[in-house]
Formats: structure tokens, sequence, C-alpha cells
């Protein structure tokens, strides 16, 4: 990479910050990371180990990682690149307007349809952008972070982008531009409401996929979702071979037809799992709010329409705080459509 490119900075470096940042890293970006302790000590004694489903396996020196727990490192980026959860925007936007540079180009690469709008607010006067991750990252040992599903990386078109592309091209990782990024960031949500069956199921996404009861859980999900998007006249983009409307269809087949007609939704690494699976592991709050939640608000909350999302906002709430998890898929199934 050219010595004059723009440093590049990922703030709250976890499963998708060292990933995206590490890629760039390891194709001669000039990255810094700012997370947590934890991983700032795990990263200093192992370095970084990024693999993904397609046989990458790169590595970089503990030496060469920049990974700091002082936000000070974004004060000269370029690009600062925000994967923090959800439920830390608000923070994270508020620490960057003391530090980004008045010429920084924010890009928000978290799920949700709100971030990058949280961010604009709490940083004023930066270019925020809205980013979207379609890929899956998992942990899978210190300092070892996996890609194990598909895709690239979507971001609102803005031409101060173009000092980066190349970095990310490089890295594997190609940014796709769209002048308008909301109808890509509500499609993402619709296939993001499976976090939450995904989190209460404890399975890995292939398992759970593979089984139809879970399948019929997120059909109900996305149905409402669906209906709830369309009386706002919001048209999701079309992210996966089957347009947004198919899906509570296909989901809802029998296992053998499911394989056959979307045998590749399960085309993924067994070990993938959800980002909520994640939390509720590390006993984290989740992003069932700014998921589940944002089709509850776009209902209107209490409104009868978005039931089954408010219920599973309810019952990740509930796990959160030490209720059921683990949930066998008909059992759910069964309080999903349940009225009560
Ligand atoms: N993981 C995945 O496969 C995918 C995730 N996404 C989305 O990407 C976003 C990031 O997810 P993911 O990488 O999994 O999340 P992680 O929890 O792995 O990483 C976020 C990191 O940021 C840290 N953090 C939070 N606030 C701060 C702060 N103020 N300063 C420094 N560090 C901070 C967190 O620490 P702590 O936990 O201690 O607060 C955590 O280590 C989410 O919106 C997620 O939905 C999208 C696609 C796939
Ligand atoms: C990639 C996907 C849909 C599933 O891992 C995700 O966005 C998440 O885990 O939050």
């Amino acid at each position: 990479m050219s010595a004059s490119q723009p440093k590049i900075s990922v703030f709250g470096a976890g499963s998708i910050g060292c990933y995206v940042g590490g890629r760039l890293a390891a194709a001669g970006a000039d990255v810094s990371f700012v997370g947590r302790e934890r991983l700032a000590t795990e990263i200093a004694k192992h370095g970084l180990l990024l693999t993904d489903y397609r046989g990458a396996d790169l590595r970089i020196s503990s030496g060469d990682v920049d990974y700091r727990t002082d936000p000070a490192g974004t004060a000269d980026a370029g690009l600062i690149l925000v994967t923090v959860k959800s439920g830390a925007t608000a923070e994270a936007g508020k620490t960057l307007a003391g530090l980004a540079r008045p010429d920084a180009v924010i890009v928000s690469f978290q799920n949700g349809v709100g971030n990058a709008e949280i961010l604009r607010e709490a940083v004023p006067g930066r270019n925020v952008l809205a980013g979207m991750v379609p890929f899956n990252v998992i942990r899978r040992g210190p300092g070892h972070f996996h890609q194990g599903t598909e895709g690239a990386l979507d971001v609102q078109k803005d031409e101060a982008l173009a000092p980066f592309l190349q970095a990310f091209g490089q890295a594997g990782l190609p940014l796709h531009q769209h002048a308008d990024l909301a109808p890509v960031q509500w499609a993402k949500l619709l296939l993001n409401l499976n976090n939450a069956v995904n989190a209460l199921s404890g399975q890995p996404l292939k398992a759970e996929l593979s089984q139809r009861d879970y399948r019929r859980c997120l059909a109900l999900a996305q149905q409402e979702a669906l209906d709830v998007l369309g009386d706002a006249v919001i048209r999701p983009a079309k992210l996966t071979p089957l347009p947004p409307s198919w899906l509570p269809f296909v989901l809802r087949l029998p296992d053998a037809l499911f394989r056959i007609i979307a045998g590749r939704m399960l085309a993924m690494d067994p070990l993938a799992r959800s980002s909520m699976l994640d939390d509720l592991d590390a006993g984290r709050a989740t992003e069932v709010d700014w998921l589940n939640g944002e089709i509850v608000r776009l209902a209107g909350s209490g409104s009868p329409a978005a039931r089954v999302n408010a219920r599973l906002v309810e019952l990740v709430h509930a796990a959160e705080q030490g209720g059921r998890r683990n949930w066998p898929g008909d059992a759910l199934l069964e309080r999903l459509q349940s009225p009560r």
C-alpha cells in the first residue's frame, strides 16, 4: 500500500472489526484498532489470524497489530469503521465527536437500520455513512477470526470513499456502493430477525436453519415484518437469490424440499452462529431491540401487527436475564403462535 494512503481506524474491534480491519492490514493498509483490554491482551500475545470459508489463511504478528484501548488511536484516521454493537453506538459517537478529524469519513458497519443516524447526531459535522456486513464472523480461538459465510461489504455511495476503495479491493473485501443503502439495510434486518431465533435455539446457524420448526418461527417473524414494511411503504432490496417476499414460504417447506430449493441458505460453516447467540453466551446485552424491536417500533408499540417480533424481543430479554434458553423448535413455535 502506498505511504500516502490515509490511515484507517476500527472503533469497537471485536469479531467484525478485527476481521475487516485485520484483512485490510494484512493487505498492507495502515490500520489501528480500538477495543477492549481482553482483546488487546489476547492480540498482543497471539497476533491476528484471519481465515475464511474459501481457504484464506492470513497471519499478522502481534508486533504488527496496532490494537489499543485508548480511543485516541482514531484521532489521525481518515476513515473510521464503527463496529460496536448497536447499544454502544451513542457512546462511541460521543467519544468520536471529541477525537475524529473534521474531514474523517465514518462508516457504521453494524446491523440494524438506525446506527448511522445515531452517529450522525453524536458526531456533528463529520461525513457518516451507513454500511452493511452480509457475512458471518466467529472468533475461533485467541486472535483468530473466521468468515463463515459469503457476501460483499455494502456501503452508502460517497466520493470521500475513493482513497480507500483500493485498500478494500486488495483485502478481498471490495466495497459495493449504493446510492441509497436503506433498502439493503432493511433486507439485512429481515435476515437478522433470525438472530433472535438462533440465539433462543442455542445452536449454530446451520443446525438451526436445518430444522423446519425453527424456520417456521423465522417465517412468522419475517412475514409479519414484510407486512409492517409494506404498510410503511418500505421496499427491502433483494439480497438473496429469492426475493424477500418469497422467504417465508420457502422457510416453511419440509426439510428435504427446503434443502433442494434453498440449499444455498445452508451453505455455511457448520460452526457459524449469530452475533446474538455470541452475546447471550457472553452474558452481554443483545441487539434485539434494534432488530426485531425495529419492526415493533415501526408497527407502533403494542400493535398486534408486530406480535411475533414483540414476543421474540420479550423472550430474548428474558434469556439475557437468565431466563429460558436452548428452546426446542416446536416449543418456540408454539410460544410464538400462542395469542398470549
Ligand atoms: N459477528 C457477526 O458475524 C456479524 C455482526 N454484525 C454486526 O456488526 C456489529 C459488530 O458486531 P460484532 O463484531 O459481532 O460485535 P463484538 O461484540 O464482537 O465487537 C464489538 C466490540 O466493541 C467493543 N466496544 C463497545 N463499545 C466500545 C467503546 N466505547 N470503546 C471500545 N470498544 C468498545 C465491545 O466490547 P464490550 O463487549 O466489552 O462492550 C466489543 O469487544 C454489530 O452491529 C453486529 O450486529 C454484522 C454481520 C455479522
Ligand atoms: C451474518 C448474520 C446474518 C448471521 O451471522 C449476522 O448478521 C449476525 O450474526 O449478526
